[in-house]
């Protein structure tokens, strides 16, 4: 199916990913994407995005993903991205602690500039270097839940858990958008409940 067509018969949804720098959200986005890791993919100016293609129960979503920057000085830019944003991954870095304690801030800056019926998932990146670990699962957890968001540990190295970590964001947010915005497949074309995605 051409681009264009495809985008009339899926439902389009924004996603933001947000965090400290250097947590992994470039790369987090890039495993997803294109199913690849780059060790020295470099820091992200501004903002950067790409488009993902699920199936969610035989319904095609298509993601608008947001990569972007970490570092305070770009974060005027990026501010203005939470505007209609459907969906946020805030991740943080299991080797570092800093950047577990600005997931409050940064759920701050969710709330002060992102719709309030916005759908979110706290992301641990890095689950790979667990010799490294400073912030423990149960840490992540508890936090989570005082934050009222699901959460979810993975690694954009070894690509565990990315696909899942999507999913389940797009499946919340799908719950809370308008119905003239979802577009669902008449005729069954999948049979599975698996996700299904491609990127473009
Ligand atoms: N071991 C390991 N390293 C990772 C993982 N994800 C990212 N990294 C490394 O962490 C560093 C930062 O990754 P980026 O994806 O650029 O981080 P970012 O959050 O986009 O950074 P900014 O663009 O500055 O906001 C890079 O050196 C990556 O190779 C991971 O899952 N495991």
């Amino acid at each position: 199916m051409d681009e264009s067509r495809e985008s009339e018969s899926s439902s389009i949804l924004k996603v933001l990913i947000i965090g400290n720098s250097l947590v992994g959200k470039s790369c987090i986005l890039l495993r997803f994407c294109d199913n690849e890791f780059v060790e020295d993919i470099g820091t992200t100016i501004g903002v950067d995005f790409r488009f993902a293609s699920l199936t969610i129960q035989e319904e095609p979503v298509k993601l608008q993903i947001w990569d972007t920057a970490g570092q305070e000085r770009f974060r005027t830019i990026t501010s203005t991205y939470y505007r209609n944003a459907d969906a946020i991954m805030i991740v943080y870095d299991i080797t570092d602690k800093d950047s577990f304690a600005q997931v409050k801030n940064w759920f701050r800056e969710i709330s002060n500039n992102a719709p309030s019926n916005v759908t979110t998932i706290l992301v641990g990146n890095k689950i790979d270097l667990e010799n490294k670990r400073v912030i423990s699962s149960d840490e992540g957890k508890s936090l989570a839940k005082s934050l009222r968001s699901p959460f979810i540990e993975v690694s954009a190295k070894m690509g565990d858990n990315i696909e899942t970590a999507f999913s389940a964001l797009t499946v919340e947010a799908l719950k809370k958008i308008k119905p003239s915005r979802r577009r669902r497949k008449t005729t069954l074309v999948q049979f599975s409940t698996q996700p299904k995605k491609k990127c473009c």
